[in-house]
């Protein structure tokens, strides 16, 4: 499928950031048809999100595994291909050279899509200077999205503020995915560099993740069709 035909509604993924399944599935079944695609991460993996994953994916939803997987390269490649036998269609590693290169080898022949995390949402310079990193965000980015590329993984998970220089590195067919999405207005939590759903899009983001801006809205329902209705526009 081609950029221009996927659908604004299939460029929505909702991160499933709760502690139990049930309060997952209640949220689901009320977004209905208005949604596609759902992440579950470190959350609600540990309390049973990977059966639920294979639920919803009988159902027909799209499942985006954000492991965030970063170990030694055999331990890497047989987790990616674990991901890959359930069925999910996104799985995240850190962008680290060894662990892209075993996630792409652990992905291969198999549908699913790796993406390299670059530089956390969360995290600004005096972050990574206070990890020990001599580099700041933007240097790191660039760095690890041309790993990405070179591993030859699907695409990358940036910051919707770095979407642009990102794009320019991975290419048009590199997958770029961006968390750190804020509807003006929205409470920004402990998101650092963030941008809004139109502005993600601008920027060149393929597709977004939004969490609390959705799972914490008095009505979830409208606030996903809002941020919709607001990448259809951009
Ligand atoms: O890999 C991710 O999805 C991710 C990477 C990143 O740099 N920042 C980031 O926020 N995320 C995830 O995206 C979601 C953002 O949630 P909200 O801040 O509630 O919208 C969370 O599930 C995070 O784990």
């Amino acid at each position: 499928m081609s950029d221009a035909e996927i659908s604004p509604r299939d460029r929505l993924i909702v991160a499933l950031d709760f502690p139990n399944v049930a309060a997952a599935e209640a949220l689901v079944w009320q977004l209905g048809d208005d949604v596609a695609f759902y992440k579950i991460g470190l959350e609600l993996t540990i309390a049973g999100g990977l059966d639920f994953a294979s639920e919803l994916i009988k159902s027909g939803k799209k499942v985006f595994l954000d492991l965030k997987l970063h170990d030694i390269g055999n331990t890497v490649e047989k987790a990616t291909a674990a991901a890959a036998e359930r069925g999910v269609s996104l799985l995240t590693v850190h962008a680290y050279p060894q662990t892209l290169k075993a996630a792409a080898k652990g992905a291969q022949g198999s549908a699913l899509k790796v993406l390299g995390v670059t530089v956390l949402t969360s995290y600004d310079d005096a972050d990574l200077a206070a990890a020990g990193y001599a580099a700041g965000v933007e240097e790191m980015v660039r760095r690890r999205a041309a790993s990405a590329r070179e591993a030859g993984v699907a695409g990358v998970i940036c910051a919707p503020t770095d979407a642009a220089m990102v794009r320019a590195i991975v290419g048009p067919a590199g997958l770029v995915v961006t968390p750190g999405v804020r509807p003006a207005g929205a409470d920004v939590g402990d998101q650092k560099r963030i941008a809004t759903p139109a502005d993600a899009r601008r920027a060149g983001a393929d597709m977004i993740v939004v969490g609390r801006p959705v799972t914490a809205a008095a009505d979830p329902l409208a606030a996903a069709r809002e941020i919709v209705a607001e990448l259809a526009g951009a």
